[in-house]
């Protein structure tokens, strides 16, 4: 060994860290705190020994697995070791020692986007979207390889150094061929999709798309699609078909939302669609990571790339300190062997290189380069002739003396791959020194449940309160184990809607009472409290909408928990005391909350809204939150509706308005305002029925287009918040009585209003047999409105105060379907009414609302 070399080790030796005890090395890693907890897997972070380089490492004992775990393990090993891609945490290694696995991957600094979630409530629209679309990516990478994850959840999606996503957990991935459909229920409930709730089955593919619903409406709302404490609850929810999304969503995120949740798994999004909707590209121009680009980044041939030639420099370094010989090294690295020692080094130190150069840290390492030091950038094969560089840096330092592939201690130090106490996040030891392997999970900042606010005392470690991902294989449903499960008829619900999908109608006369299917045997009626409440929100915009589940605080939720764990069967769901709360305050919606408004105007109530009971009446002054748009001050809203008579006053002219409009766009869903044939064009409101009821028009014109109103010298208007962050216009009465307060208990709250892309015949003839089996007697109308366009309208006509319009409206001859309640019985018709547009939705996946 040169003389230059024999220091080099020499140093080495000196600088490696201090060893921590024999028992916690394992293979080339010195093993540290727990990081992670599964059903049967500790995740420990760890550092590879040579290249430094923090890894996490999945440590399974096999011999407390049963032939069904032991198969699903043995199938995640396969799948991560063939699967590469920069928003999948990269698999390193295998090592199995005794009764011991254990997987070595890609550390994930940032930890769970569930932690992430949990501290800071929902996310805007614009991390959404990365952080969504990143997901997708690497979903779709998957989907493309015939591959199905099968849990994806908040829990298995970790955020990298820079918040980027690192997709985990393998467990119930598995190969799907084309057509085929899986049997094997496995996946977290909240994310299930309605036909494994059914123990159907399933497409995995679409089961993917119904999860990563489920996670677009967690990273917007900051709370679960479908809220219920027990998985019955939770399938009947589901399976209602009704996603209630909160105002605060755009339009477009909505929409998207809508697609991934389809019920019928046949007409739900697949990965093509879901990466091709508008949502995913909206600022494609201004983000570099959008999903177009993170798709064409993925290489089309699958699979890791078969490495053709090693890196030089790296194996040199490889010779030097893991005394591996070249031959050693090129078999491993080029039979591309989990199992040894050798290829994970080679990785670990490649991605270690390719990483820095990306980092550009080259300029530091212009100053430190004392010597000749090649390497293959990525994508190359060979080293560029004379180039120099580190190890750490991936840089060259182009000059003419030829390659002299040697490394020092200097070097070394350089490299960040011999100082325990160096800065780089790779080799910095602290996170492996503050634990003993013996000590309990971490407990930092893991105190925070789904809805369980920080400071409550959660017994156990946060790991304790981790969802875990459940599986009923195939063995679960074997005869024996079928006879632990209480029989079928225990599972059924009855439930006062048509029957769905797959279910014949049931003849006229009989009760409108439809069986759902049973549950899944293998889903006991087990207790989910932990994904029964809404995230917490941000402190700011914490308000109570549409409906929605309405934010418990954090005593109300203490005593929930307490009510919860004494009778968990009594307590109501989260939606059944709202419905307590619609009827308590006479079905009116949308006025729990304040106006605190991200532009710092509206009205402040003293009390904030979380140290309120969870459904308190709020006091009048704060009921203009349902009507005003929630990105507007009252101070902007009264100069817009001052603008607007002014303009009225001034033959037309509305640039000003326009512009005023456009500035004010800025926070609000993507702007309304387009130019679609008129000067201005605004979302459409639904008020049609109290609309045109004042204005003489007929009945049908199931939506007014607030351009025409606006061109026929409307003389008054107000602005809404439908869709809630558009500005819109909404003509009242001709009293000039009428404030947006009135206006909205009047009209707003008792029209909902869908568009149908099935023919009106179609959606007339279902709501027909759906009132029929329901035995509700109805009048019916037909009409051809004559306005702007012949159109055709149906209108049903309900005993209870309910009318039901259906009209085919130009420009798209889609069919508007319009709700609207009359009298004062809102609660039981707003149900009704709920369920009518869930049939819909259920024949006309594409459905959207207005
Ligand atoms: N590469 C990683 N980097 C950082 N943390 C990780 C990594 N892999 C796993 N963890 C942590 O460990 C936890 C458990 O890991 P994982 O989900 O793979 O285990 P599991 O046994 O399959 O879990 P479950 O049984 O709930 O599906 C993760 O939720 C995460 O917090």
């Amino acid at each position: 060994m040169a003389a230059a070399e024999e220091q080099c080790m020499a140093d080495w030796q000196l600088l490696r860290p201090l060893r921590l005890p024999l028992w916690n090395i394992i293979g080339l890693y010195d093993v540290g705190r727990a990081i992670g907890k599964g059903n049967f897997a500790t995740v420990r972070i760890a550092r590879h020994q040579i290249a430094k380089t923090k890894v996490a490492i999945k440590i399974i004992d096999i011999s407390k697995l049963d032939k069904d775990n032991l198969q699903k393990l043995e199938r995640e090993v396969e799948v991560v070791k063939f699967i590469n891609h920069p928003h999948i945490a990269k698999c390193y290694e295998i090592l199995r020692i005794e009764d011991m696995l254990y997987i070595v991957s890609e550390y994930c600094s940032g930890g769970e986007l569930y932690e992430t979630l949990i501290d800071k409530g929902r996310v805007p629209e614009d991390i959404a979207r990365k952080w969504f679309s990143e997901t997708a990516s690497a979903v779709s990478y998957l989907h493309s390889r015939g591959i199905v994850h099968r849990d994806l959840k908040a829990e298995n999606i970790l955020l990298g150094r820079n918040s980027d996503i690192k997709l985990i957990d393998f467990g119930f991935s598995n190969l799907q061929g084309e057509d085929q459909l899986l049997n094997t229920w496995c996946g977290s409930p909240p994310y299930a999709a309605p036909e494994l709730l059914l123990g159907n089955s399933y497409d995995g593919m679409k089961a993917d798309i119904w999860s990563m619903g489920v996670l677009l409406y967690i990273l917007v709302t900051g709370g679960f699609p479908f809220p219920s404490d027990s998985i019955n609850k939770l399938k009947i929810s589901v399976l209602s078909g009704v996603v209630k999304i909160p105002y605060w969503v755009s339009v477009e995120c909505a929409d998207f939302i809508r697609k991934m949740l389809v019920l019928n798994p046949s007409k739900r999004y697949s990965i093509q669609s879901l990466m091709q909707h508008r949502w995913m590209h909206i600022g494609d121009n201004m983000n570099n990571s959008n999903s177009a680009q993170l798709l064409e980044a993925i290489p089309s041939s699958s699979i890791r790339p078969q490495v053709s030639k090693l890196n030089p420099t790296i194996m040199m370094f490889m010779q030097q300190h893991g005394k591996w010989s070249e031959e050693q090294i090129v078999d491993a690295v080029m039979g591309r062997n989990f199992e040894s020692p050798i290829f994970a080094t080679y990785e670990l130190l490649y991605d270690k290189v390719k990483k820095s150069s990306s980092e550009g840290t080259h300029h530091r390492d212009r100053k430190c380069h004392t010597s000749n030091f090649a390497l293959i950038g990525p994508g190359e094969e060979f080293p560029r002739r004379g180039s120099r560089g580190s190890i750490l840096s991936g840089k060259a330092v182009i000059d003419e003396e030829p390659l002299t592939p040697t490394i020092s201690a200097h070097q070394l130090a350089q490299l960040n791959l011999s100082s325990p106490d160096c800065d780089s996040d790779d080799s910095s030891n602290s996170d492996l020194c503050d634990d003993s392997p013996n000590s309990s999970l971490h407990p930092v900042n893991h105190d925070r449940q789904f809805g369980l606010p920080q400071g409550l005392d959660v017994t156990g470690s946060r790991h304790e309160n981790r969802r875990h991902t459940l599986c009923a294989s195939e063995q679960l449903l074997s005869p024996n184990l079928m006879g632990q499960f209480p029989s079928p008829n225990l599972y059924m619900n009855t439930f006062t809607m048509p029957p769905p999908l797959g279910f014949a109608p049931m003849p006229e006369g009989q009760a409108a009472e439809f069986p759902l299917p049973s549950l899944h045997p293998a889903l006991a009626t087990m207790p989910i409290a932990h994904y029964s409440k809404m995230l917490p929100v941000p402190k700011s915009e914490r308000r109570a909408s549409a409906g929605e589940t309405l934010l418990p605080n954090n005593v109300d939720f203490q005593q929930h928990l307490a009510n919860l764990s004494a009778n968990p069967m009594a307590f109501p769901t989260v939606e059944e005391e709202g419905r307590s709360y619609l009827s308590k305050f006479g079905g009116k919606r949308n006025t729990v909350h304040c106006l605190g408004n991200q532009m710092g105007g509206g009205i402040q109530n003293p009390i904030p809204r979380y140290q309120r009971g969870p459904y308190s009446k709020a006091p009048p002054a704060e009921r203009r939150s349902s009507w005003a748009s929630p990105s507007l001050s009252a101070q902007q809203q009264s100069h817009l509706e001052k603008l607007f008579k002014q303009t009225l006053q001034t033959n037309n002219d509305i640039s000003r308005l326009h512009k005023e409009f456009k500035g004010l766009s800025y926070g609000c869903a993507q702007s309304q305002i387009t130019n679609e044939g008129s000067s201005l064009a605004c979302p459409q409101i639904s008020i049609t029925d109290e609309y045109n009821r004042q204005h003489n028009i007929a009945p049908s014109a199931s939506s007014f287009d607030p351009v025409s109103i606006f061109q026929k010298n409307a003389q008054e208007v107000v602005f809404g918040q439908r869709p809630a962050t558009a500005i819109g216009f909404s003509s009242t009465s001709f009293s000039g009585m009428s404030t947006p307060e009135q206006t909205a208990r009047s009209m707003e709250d008792r029209v909902k209003s869908i568009v149908c892309t099935i023919p009106l015949s179609e959606v007339v003839d279902e709501l027909k047999s759906s009132l029929n089996i329901l035995k509700i007697p109805f009048s019916e109308t037909n009409e051809v409105v004559c306005e702007q366009q012949v159109t055709e309208m149906r209108r049903l006509s309900l005993p209870s105060g309910v009318e039901i319009g259906v009209a085919v409206l130009p420009p798209e001859h889609k069919s508007h379907v319009e709700f609207a309640i009359l009298n004062q019985d809102s609660p039981t018709s707003e149900m009704l009414c709920d369920q009518l547009i869930c049939r819909l939705r259920m024949i006309d996946p594409n459905w959207s609302s207005e």
